[in-house]
């Protein structure tokens, strides 16, 4: 069974002794998700992560949820991507259709990928354009605290630096205020030429996951919660705040090691 808690700000923290109670908690997180969006606005606009998120989704490709998730009202976009070739292994699109858009009836022409053949900042600004032509159509609702996109979902995962999406500790994107997306040629961790969403971005989003598993990410997790420690402040993680939407974290027991765990209630 999960231990959660909810803290000052309306976080949720959902923390799973075993791997596979947290894949399962997911796949129904999202699969409720997917549900509610489709029955108020007739689809559902999900931003994918790369990384460990992909495979902590497979429960998704299983039943019950290959055939109860309404598969074709889903449109499917990328909350950050390295600028490499489609087929490259680093590319996070590559990651996300072999291990669970190639398993599950998705629409091809509502999968939004972004395009390879360019550089990044010129990647950054065709998929910004492709975003802003859903939000004209309504594809994908729109802030009506910004102008800004809000996603029905953005799922991030959590390097062990605190980075989320292409977002790294220090970085100047993250004050980006007025691009939805960004890029950058500089990125820490390999490769280095990434496109992003921006904070306002994820912070205008209905509902943030942030799926955190591994002790390597225990200080980080720690640091964004607690809210303790010199980095916390600067830390991307911590940044993740939805202006109006719902954010929920979901730990494994090693990357929640390190928390206040007195805050938490089975
Ligand atoms: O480089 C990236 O890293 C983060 C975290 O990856 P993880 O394997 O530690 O979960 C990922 O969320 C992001 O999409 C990716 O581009």
């Amino acid at each position: 069974m999960a231990l959660s808690g909810a803290n000052k700000d309306g976080r949720e923290v959902r923390i799973y002794e075993y791997l596979d109670e947290l894949n399962t908690d997911l796949a129904d997180y999202i699969a409720e998700l997917s549900e509610a969006s489709v029955k108020e606005r007739g689809v559902f606009a999900i931003a994918l992560s790369g990384g460990s998120l992909i495979s902590l989704m497979g429960k998704l490709c299983e039943a019950p949820y290959s055939k109860t998730v309404d598969w074709a009202k889903w449109y499917i976009f990328w909350v950050d991507e390295r600028v490499v070739a489609k087929n490259h292994a680093d590319s996070n699109y590559k990651l996300a259709k072999d291990g669970l858009l190639s398993k599950v009836p998705v629409v091809p022409s509502h999968v939004h990928s972004i395009n390879d053949t360019v550089s990044a900042e010129k990647a950054a600004e065709d998929y910004e354009f492709v975003i802003r032509q859903l939000v004209r159509t309504r594809v994908i609702s729109v802030s009506d605290i910004s102008d800004c996109p809000k996603f029905d979902l953005i799922l991030l995962g959590m390097g062990p630096d605190g980075h989320v999406a292409s977002l790294f500790p220090n970085h100047s994107i993250l004050d980006e205020k007025e691009e939805w997306v960004t890029f950058l040629t500089d990125s820490p961790k390999p490769p280095p030429e990434r496109i992003t969403f921006t904070l306002p971005v994820i912070n205008s989003a209905s509902n943030v996951a942030i799926v955190v598993t591994g002790s390597s990410k225990a200080e980080a997790v720690h640091s964004a919660i607690d809210e303790v420690g010199p980095d916390c402040p600067t830390l991307p993680a911590k940044m993740v705040q939805p202006t109006k939407g719902n954010l929920v974290w979901f730990l494994d027991k090693a990357a929640a090691s390190k928390l206040d765990g007195a805050k938490f209630s089975e």
